[in-house]
């Protein structure tokens, strides 16, 4: 089995294509297709990319969407940003998580190559040496959560939207990466009662146990806010501060690079299980009756 995600790996690492950045404009990431998942806005003056999510209806991380957003990291890397702002183009949700779709009913291959791309463009983000924020305009439950956690500050829009880790409400489990960036942010003792409970925060509760630093009431402020953060690292010597942001979250990186193919071979187990397949069909079904 772990030949097949080794090559997988492989194909996955290839894959993201590179294209150079004309200067500081507006551009598309990776296809030329003419509705893109992932926009990309680089400010002329600042040098700062604002990347909006815009994968409608609700920002599913898929494996397409994945592919995109490490190519954007990538090129913006390349073209040595000064800053990274995600946000979402929706009004109501920054991002709805994991594309259930790519687990319910897929065949391990498929679940192979989604976990990989998530595994690597998750670790992309995570430790990149662009400042990063995210500007969270809506609902972020679990993978929408993660997304938010693994940037470096959190603006978030209140009061009505939630953010959390909520896998174990679903029956399924926030893997130890996801866990690792919740404690970074609150410390163990929050993460432990937020998880086991699955427990969606409001924007107000998450505030208060640091689970996003700052409250604004629109995505305006909330942009500002994040160009605020980035631009406090103006005179910070950009290696500095990168290496800084690598000894910080070295559990994360390390547990990435050591644990990779062990936790690729658990979720697939784990996810292609019959319980967990039935939970993905009766939270389906829940998602499904709500919106009709
Ligand atoms: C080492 C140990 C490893 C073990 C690991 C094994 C297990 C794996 C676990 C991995 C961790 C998982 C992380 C995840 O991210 S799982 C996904 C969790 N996401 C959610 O719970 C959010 C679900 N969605 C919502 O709550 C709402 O959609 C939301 C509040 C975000 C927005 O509400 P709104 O009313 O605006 O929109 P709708 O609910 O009507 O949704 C619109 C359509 O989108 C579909 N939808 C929503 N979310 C998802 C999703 N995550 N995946 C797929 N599809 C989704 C929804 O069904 C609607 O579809 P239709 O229009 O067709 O009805």
């Amino acid at each position: 089995m772990a030949g097949i995600y080794r090559s997988t790996r492989y194909v996955l690492q290839n894959a993201f294509g590179s294209r150079s950045l004309p200067g500081a404009v507006r551009f598309y990431s990776q296809k030329p297709d003419p509705a893109p998942l992932i926009n990309v806005d680089v400010d002329s003056k600042t040098g700062v990319a604002t990347v909006t999510m815009n994968s409608p209806p609700v920002n599913t991380l898929n494996t397409p969407f994945l592919n995109e957003m490490g190519g954007v990291i990538k090129e913006l890397e390349k073209n040595k940003t000064r800053g990274l702002i995600l946000t979402s183009s929706s009004n109501s949700v920054f991002s709805a998580g994991l594309d259930i779709m790519e687990m319910y009913k897929a065949p391990r291959d498929q679940m192979a190559v989604f976990w990989t791309t998530l595994q690597n463009t998750w670790l992309s983000l995570y430790r990149t040496g662009i400042p990063t924020v995210a500007a969270i305009n809506g609902h972020a439950p679990a993978g929408g959560c993660l997304l938010a956690l693994s940037c470096e500050y959190r603006v978030m829009v209140g009061p009505k939207f939630t953010i959390g880790l909520n896998e174990t409400q679903l029956g399924i489990v926030a893997p130890p990466w996801f866990l690792i960036c919740m404690r970074e942010a609150v410390g163990p003792r929050q993460t432990e009662l937020a998880l086991t409970s699955g427990k969606m925060f409001t924007a107000t509760e998450a505030l208060n146990i640091g689970l996003v630093d700052q409250l604004v009431s629109n995505k305006e402020e909330a942009l500002a806010e994040a160009h605020k953060f980035i631009a406090r690292f103006a005179k910070i010597p950009p290696l500095a501060r990168k290496l800084t942001k690598e000894f910080t979250r070295q559990e994360g990186i390390k547990y990435m690079e050591e644990k990779m193919l062990d936790d690729l071979e658990t979720f697939v187990d784990v996810a292609s299980s019959p319980s967990a397949q039935k939970g993905m069909e009766m939270y389906l079904e829940a998602l499904k009756k709500k919106s009709t």
